[in-house]
């Protein structure tokens, strides 16, 4: 098939690469043109494993291409695939500019009948709005279909080629065939559903991961509270299959450009309709105060005095295996730090040059390695759980530190790693770890 990708950000790069390689013939489009050329000379301006190779062999093979030429791009397609982003305006509600401005654009570009999706993350109503949006510009013939995502960044490309369920939302039974042939390879899960209940499912699926996210992280905070252990808590709760393992880590809450974003938007979507979502509201009240243990921690550590402090952070990715900074917990973090007079020293092995454009330099020494920004520091705050950090030698790092002070924000060290060491370690409900800090810090700090 002929597909055309409007947007190359996540969703729009990786989809159509993925589409490329089932051996669709597939244009990715987008108005940015720096990202464009770099595209078109080989280079992929996200940091995603296994991206670069998968466009390189499907670029060489003649099956896809990059352009900012939207109108040819689409004249050539059948399928349309609208991935342009949808951030928050600043009440919550999904900022729906992109993909009014998209739809325009497909529409004066088209030029016989064609198969409109809408892969980004929109509310209920959405494709409708584009629908009528198009129906304004043209007397073309078109479907619309709702074709929400649900790849991760940092698999996306094994979430895509591999995914957990294909959805799609039509109202057109021919064209929702059409969609279903194109996935029918990746998976036997394909939910054919009307086009508003695909629009909420997505919403439904974000809003129940943030959901088990902050239940833990409360069970986290009473497990300190109780001397309980919320890994084991976890362990044991997701072997029942009707609960399960996965997204049941305490830390320090979820960032991204997705969770934050769309939950706040299925409060509004929900408002909108005069309901209130009392349950996500207090999700994301706990997701925003968990951020602030590490803080709360290092207060306590130093007496409500950072001022004058040096605090190493590891970690400014909103997870491991990106380069996305977006609504990252560091930046609170550094920034609560930076206001309160200490002096930060960072390190990210993929995502500082991200996380100093959208934060400024704003008396932060971004720094080139772990040790680097270890160095010298009074404590050390662990944000991300890339498997450097993981992998490091803790011997070496307390003898770096200018105090042993370890805060884990996801984690990540067990008790057998800080056996041979002398570290004061806080990690998130794992009190029996916590244990005897308070005795140690007052030695430490008389
Ligand atoms: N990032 C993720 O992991 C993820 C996963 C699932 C769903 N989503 C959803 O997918 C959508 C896209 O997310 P993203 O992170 O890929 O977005 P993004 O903001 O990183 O990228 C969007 C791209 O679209 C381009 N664009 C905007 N308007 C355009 C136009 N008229 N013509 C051509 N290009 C245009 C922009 O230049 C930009 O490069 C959002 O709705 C998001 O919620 C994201
Ligand atoms: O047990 C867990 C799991 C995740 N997280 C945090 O949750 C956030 C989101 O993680 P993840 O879901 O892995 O990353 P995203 O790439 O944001 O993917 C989510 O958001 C996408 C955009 O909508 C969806 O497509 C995906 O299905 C959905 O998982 C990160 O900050 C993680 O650190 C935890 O704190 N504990």
């Amino acid at each position: 098939m002929n597909i055309t990708v409007i947007g190359t950000g996540y969703v729009g790069l990786v989809s159509g690469i993925c589409y490329a390689e089932l051996g669709n013939r597939v244009i990715c489009v987008d108005k940015d043109l720096a990202k464009v050329a770099t595209l078109q000379n080989g280079g992929i301006p996200i940091y995603e494993p296994g991206l670069q190779e998968l466009s390189a062999k499907n670029t060489a093979a003649g099956r896809l291409s990059y352009t900012s030429d939207l109108r040819e791009a689409v004249e050539q397609a059948d399928i349309v695939i609208i991935a342009v982003g949808t951030p928050s305006l600043p009440n919550g509600e999904a900022n729906l500019a992109y993909i009014d401005q998209a739809a325009i654009e497909i529409a004066q570009a088209m030029n016989g009948y064609k198969i409109i999706a809408v892969k980004s993350t929109v509310p209920v109503g959405t494709n409708e709005r584009v629908a009528k949006l198009i129906r304004s510009w043209t007397a073309e013939q078109f479907h619309s279909i709702s074709l929400p995502e649900f790849l991760r960044e940092g698999s996306a490309v094994q979430d895509t080629l591999h995914p957990d369920r294909v959805v799609i939302g039509a109202d057109s039974e021919t064209a929702a065939e059409t969609i279903v042939r194109l996935h029918r390879s990746l998976t036997d899960q394909i939910v054919v559903t009307d086009i508003r209940s695909a629009e909420m499912l997505k919403y439904a699926s974000n809003a129940f991961l943030a959901t088990k996210i902050s239940f833990i992280n409360e069970i986290a905070n009473i497990c300190e509270k109780v001397g309980a252990d919320v890994t084991r808590v976890a362990e044991g709760m997701g072997y029942d299959k009707r609960i399960g393992h996965a997204f049941l880590k305490a830390g320090i809450g979820y960032g991204g450009s997705c969770f934050p974003k769309d939950t706040r938007a299925l409060i509004q979507i929900a408002g909108n309709v005069d309901y209130e979502f009392k349950l996500l509201r207090a999700v994301v009240e706990v997701n925003q105060d968990q951020r602030m243990n590490v803080i709360r921690k290092l207060e306590s550590i130093f007496d409500g005095e950072l001022q004058g402090k040096t605090i190493a952070v590891w970690g400014l990715a909103f997870k491991p295996n990106t380069d996305d900074v977006r609504e990252s917990p560091a930046h609170e973090i550094i920034q609560y730090l930076t206001q309160s007079g200490a002096h930060v020293k960072a390190y990210d092995p993929i995502a500082t040059r991200n996380f100093r454009s959208m934060y400024g330099e704003n008396g932060v020494m971004w720094c080139d390695d772990a040790l680097q920004a270890a160095t010298g520091a009074d404590a050390l705050c662990l944000l991300t759980e890339w498997d450097e950090f993981v992998r490091a030698d803790l011997v070496e790092l307390q003898s770096l530190l200018r105090k042993p002070i370890l805060i884990d924000g996801r984690n990540v060290f067990k008790e057998a790693d800080l056996a041979e060491t002398k570290f004061i370690y806080y990690s998130i409900g794992r009190p029996r770890l916590n244990q005897g800090i308070k005795e140690e810090i007052s030695a430490l700090y008389g």
